[in-house]
């Protein structure tokens, strides 16, 4: 899809440096070595309590179609350094003209909910590729999960009332138009106005009118009529342009005239003022007029907050178009995903456990193979512990807080869990099935329904439990305190 909408290879969409390590990788002889890399985030978006994974398929959409074609081999051969001279040897051109995916991914599927150190994908294979792909899959995976996330948080307000992505005009590019509407469904919109996103991806597509077109006649009544006679099953009349009040009257108007026609007024919409006073108002014109079933729309630089005070206020809005709040992520514009390595196998084929230090302990990397396991009861999920599967978890596990060791939680053996990342390539060849767009947003839904409502609020949410397993905990410390001594990593 994503290689669909720019019609061209997309795999020089990566950062120079990722390609002038993939030089140094082959140069030195270590292209094939076998590493992990995790992929994860650090502080959930908006200051909230929970983060939508989200990205997944377009990842799966872009290393399907990862090679490197004529063109883009010329152009990195034509590339020079600060000498003038090429970058890079023909035979590195010729190297990325053979590569082949080879790479191994477990991913947590798009649409279930995360949280900070979680790897949302896990990408094993030569680490020449893995290398390649940070750029990329960071690119995909950081904007989805903010916009759907962003979106999620709508839809705990919008409850059942509709939810339309007005977005495109506002967004940052095409393809921030196009994949915010993706992100938006699946956080849980019902539809979107990018009519390139519904054919692209399957979502609904639904619109208004703008006020030009009331602008254009004589009168508004003359607009709607017009509008009415010509699309008499896609009537939306937005009200506001000259007078609220006297629009939801003319809307009246329209709508009796529809009715002898056997349609119906859809809905109004109002795109300015107060629109809890004038949703209020409305739905009291249309109730009178026996339109008890017209929707009302309200737009206007809506968001989450916004939504949440008219919803104190008694609005009688039933139908929110929100745009520019909604794929900028305005408040919070972009997630801080990383893409970290994990582990390099050495020349007796057993893994190095590799960590970055830092003297903010919320930026020291973890370590290991991880896998997530998420912990249930009958209330819903509890837990989640991140663990190395190379290490066997035999009965009870114990996880730590990674930045409070006095903090700790044990399950026993019989506990009931779910491990979040499941195969998705195995060395290059796709085993997942996709699931269908509808079906993950679904998923969005039925995920936040089990967690404790805390988590969901806005002010100061409840901080969900994730912990490392004590086995990686200690790994991981022991780590640090081997870094921190010259360094170099002593003999172990
Ligand atoms: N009752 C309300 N409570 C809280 N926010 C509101 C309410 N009504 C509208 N808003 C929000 O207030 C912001 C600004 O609205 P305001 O009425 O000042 O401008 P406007 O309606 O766009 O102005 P204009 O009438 O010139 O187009 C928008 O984000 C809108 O969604
Ligand atoms: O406000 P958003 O959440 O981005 O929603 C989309 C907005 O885009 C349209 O108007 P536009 O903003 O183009 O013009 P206007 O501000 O004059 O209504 C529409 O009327 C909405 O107000
Ligand atoms: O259909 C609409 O009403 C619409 C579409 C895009 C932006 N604003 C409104």
């Amino acid at each position: 899809m994503i290689n669909q909408l720019y019609g061209t290879s997309l795999s020089l969409l990566t950062d120079l440096y990722q390609l002038t390590m993939a030089y140094g990788y082959w140069k030195a002889g270590k292209a094939e070595q076998e590493s992990v890399f995790n992929l994860y985030f650090r502080k959930h978006p908006f200051q909230g309590g929970f983060t939508i994974a989200c990205g997944l398929n377009s990842v799966i959409d872009y290393l399907r179609e990862f090679r490197f074609s004529e063109e883009d081999l010329a152009y990195v051969g034509s590339l020079t350094g600060s000498d003038g001279e090429h970058l890079f040897e023909p035979g590195f051109t010729d190297y990325l003209r053979n590569l082949e995916f080879q790479c191994s991914i477990d991913a947590i599927p798009e649409g279930t909910v995360v949280f900070p150190n979680e790897p949302l994908l896990r990408i094993q294979g030569p680490i020449l590729q893995c290398q390649l792909l940070e750029t990329p899959l960071l690119n995909l995976v950081n904007f989805q999960s903010l916009i759907a996330t962003k979106a999620a948080r709508m839809r705990l307000v919008a409850g059942e009332d509709s939810l339309l992505e007005f977005g495109l005009r506002r967004a940052q590019g095409p393809d921030g138009g196009v994949t915010a509407s993706r992100a938006a469904y699946i956080g849980g919109f019902d539809a979107t106005s990018n009519v390139l996103a519904g054919k692209l991806y399957g979502i609904p597509v639904r619109g208004t009118h703008a006020h030009s077109w009331v602008m254009s006649f004589e009168s508004e009544l003359e607009a709607f009529e017009t509008y009415a006679r010509f699309m008499p099953n896609n009537v939306t009349l937005l009200v506001d342009t000259y007078d609220s009040l006297v629009g939801v009257r003319h809307a009246i108007t329209v709508g009796n005239q529809l009715k002898e026609r056997g349609y119906q007024l859809g809905a109004i919409r109002l795109d300015s003022g107060d629109l809890a006073y004038l949703s209020i108002e409305a739905r009291k014109m249309l109730d009178e007029a026996g339109f008890e079933k017209t929707g009302i729309v309200a737009s206007n630089d809506l968001d989450e907050y916004i939504m949440d005070s008219l919803k104190i206020q008694g609005a009688k809005i039933n139908i929110w178009g929100i745009g520019t709040k909604l794929v900028t992520a305005y408040d919070q514009p972009a997630l801080g995903g990383v893409y970290k390595l994990a582990a390099i196998k050495n020349e007796s084929g057993e893994w190095d456990y590799t960590l970055k230090l830092s003297e903010q302990a919320i930026k020291i990397s973890t370590p290991g193979i991880q896998q997530v396991r998420r912990f249930k009861d009958a209330k819903g999920f509890v837990a989640d512990m991140i663990f190395n599967i190379e290490t066997p978890l035999a009965g009870k596990s114990t996880m730590i807080d990674p930045y409070d060791f006095t903090k700790n939680k044990s399950f026993p053996a019989s506990s009931e869990y779910e491990d979040l990342l499941v195969p998705i390539f195995e060395k290059g060849m796709l085993t997942y099935t996709l699931p269908d767009i509808h079906e993950t947003r679904k998923r969005v839904n039925s995920q936040l329904s089990h967690f404790y409502k805390g988590i969901k609020r806005f002010v100061n949410p409840h901080t969900y439990p994730v912990g490392l397993e004590k086995g990686l905990f200690d790994l991981k410390t022991e780590l640090v305190l081997r870094l921190r001594g010259d360094g170099h990593l002593p003999e172990a």
